[in-house]
C-alpha cells in the first residue's frame, strides 16, 4: 500500500527526505524547505525591508535555486527586497559561456534583472588565459581570489547593499573540515559565519547554509528548474574534493553528520590570543587585504612579470623577497574606490541607529562583524 506524507497525512509520500529521514510528498516537501530557508533568513536577520539584494548566479544548481527561492520568498512573505542576478564571466570556454546562457534564461524566466562582470574587464585576463600561463594546478587560487572581488566590484556597480550565494551544507560542512584539516584557525573562525563582511565592505551570505544539497537537487528536478549541470573544465581542486567524499560518505551511514559538523563549527570559539590577520587597504587597487597588497593584485602582479607562481606562494612579497610595488610594473587593476562602499555601509549603520555615531568596534580584522564602518 502507498504510504501517506508524514506531514500532511493525505497525499501520497514520493520521497524520503535526506535531511530528516521523513517520507513526503511534493507539495509538503517543496514547503518545508522553503519554510527552512525562510526561517534561516529570518532567524539572522538577513535583510531590511527595501536591500538591494545580488544573487550570486553561476546557473548550478544551487545558485539556480536560490534565486527562485528567494523570488519565491519574497514574494510570499513581503520581504520588500530589490533582487538581482549578478553573475561572474571567468572567460571558460565551453563551460561559463554555456551555464551563463543558463543564466539568461532564468532572468527572462523569473523576471529579474542580470548583471555579468567578466575577469577579461576587471583583470584583463581571462581563466583561459590564466591556465595558459599558470598550467591546471594553482588555476582555482586565481579564479577564487579574482571571483571574491569580481562579486563586490559588480556589488559596486549594481549599488547594491548585500550578496546572497548558494553556498549549501554541504560547502560549509566541507569547509570547516578542511580548515581544521589545514589548522586554518582565523577562516575556521569565519567560515560558519552566516553572514560575512565579505573581503570588502559588502555584507555576503548564505541562506541556503542549512540545507542539504541532496535536497537541492530534489528541489531543483521536481521543480524542473533550468539549471547547468557540468563540472567546470579546470577544477582539479583535490584537497577540497577528498573533504567533499568523505562527507558524503559520512552522510551515507549517518545523515545528521552534515548538520552535526556545521553545529560543532558553530559552537567553535577562537581562542584569545591566536593571531588574527588585520585589514587593512590595498596599496594597488584600494581592496581590502591583511597586505600591503591584496592576493589578486600579488597575483596578477605574478601573471604580468610572467612568474605566475609568485602571487600564489606570497601575497605580499615578490621575488627578491620584497614587498610587491604599489604602483608596480603592469597593474591592471583599476583602484576600484572600495571606500565607497565603506561609506555607504557606515551610512546605512547610522540610519540603523537613527543617526548616532556607531560605537567603535573592538573586533578588527578577521572577527570584524561590522564591515569595517566601526572598527577602522
Ligand atoms: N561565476 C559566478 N558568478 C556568480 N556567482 C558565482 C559564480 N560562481 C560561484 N558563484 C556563487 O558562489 C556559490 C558557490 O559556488 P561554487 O563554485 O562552490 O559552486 P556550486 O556549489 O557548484 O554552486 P552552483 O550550483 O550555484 O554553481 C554559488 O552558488 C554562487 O552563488
Amino acid at each position: 500500500m502507498p504510504r501517506q506524507c508524514d506531514i500532511c497525512q493525505g497525499a501520497r509520500a514520493i520521497i524520503r527526505r535526506p535531511k530528516t529521514g521523513q517520507r513526503v510528498c511534493k507539495e509538503c516537501f517543496f514547503r518545508a524547505f522553503e519554510t527552512e530557508v525562510h526561517n534561516t533568513i529570518v532567524d539572522n536577520a538577513l535583510f531590511r525591508r527595501g536591500d538591494r539584494i545580488g544573487i550570486g548566479a553561476s546557473g548550478g544548481k544551487d545558485s539556480t535555486v536560490l534565486a527562485y527561492v528567494m523570488k519565491t520568498l519574497n514574494e510570499r512573505y513581503d520581504y520588500g527586497l530589490e533582487l538581482f542576478l549578478l553573475s561572474i564571466d571567468e572567460g571558460i570556454s565551453g563551460y561559463r559561456d554555456d551555464s551563463l546562457e543558463t543564466v539568461k534564461r532564468n532572468r527572462d524566466q523569473y523576471g529579474l534583472p542580470l548583471k555579468i562582470v567578466s575577469y577579461e574587464q576587471l583583470y584583463g585576463w581571462s581563466m583561459d588565459r590564466i591556465v595558459e600561463a599558470v598550467g591546471r594546478k594553482n588555476n582555482c587560487t586565481f579564479c577564487g581570489v579574482f571571483r571574491r572581488q569580481a562579486l563586490d566590484r559588480g556589488a559596486l556597480m549594481l549599488d547594491l547593499d548585500h550578496i546572497v550565494t548558494g553556498h549549501n551544507a554541504d560547502d560549509v560542512a566541507e569547509t570547516i573540515l578542511m580548515n581544521i584539516l589545514r589548522g586554518d584557525i582565523p577562516r575556521l573562525g569565519r567560515c560558519t559565519e552566516i553572514t560575512t563582511a565579505g573581503d570588502g565592505y559588502i555584507g555576503r551570505s548564505k541562506p541556503l547554509k542549512y540545507a542539504y544539497e541532496k535536497e537541492i537537487v530534489m528541489y531543483a528536478y521536481l521543480k524542473r528548474l533550468d539549471y547547468f549541470s557540468t563540472e567546470c573544465t579546470y577544477s582539479p581542486n583535490a584537497y577540497r574534493g577528498y573533504a567533499r567524499q568523505f562527507i558524503k560518505d559520512l552522510e551515507a551511514v549517518r545523515p545528521s553528520a552534515i548538520i552535526d559538523i556545521i553545529h560543532s563549527g558553530e559552537a567553535m570559539k577562537v581562542a584569545s590570543g591566536v593571531a588574527m590577520p588585520v585589514a587593512t587597504t590595498c596599496g594597488r587597487c584600494g581592496y581590502i587585504s591583511s597586505n600591503a597588497i591584496c592576493k589578486a593584485c600579488a597575483l596578477l602582479d605574478g601573471l604580468e612579470r610572467g612568474i605566475p607562481k609568485l602571487g600564489v606562494s606570497r601575497s605580499s612579497r615578490d621575488a627578491d623577497g620584497a614587498p610587491a610595488r604599489a604602483g608596480g610594473a603592469g597593474a591592471a587593476v583599476e583602484p576600484v574606490h572600495f571606500e565607497r562602499l565603506r561609506e555607504r555601509a557606515l551610512a546605512l549603520r547610522r540610519q540603523r541607529l537613527g543617526g548616532a555615531e556607531p560605537e567603535p568596534c573592538d573586533a578588527a580584522g578577521a572577527a570584524c562583524r561590522c564591515a569595517g564602518t566601526e572598527c577602522q
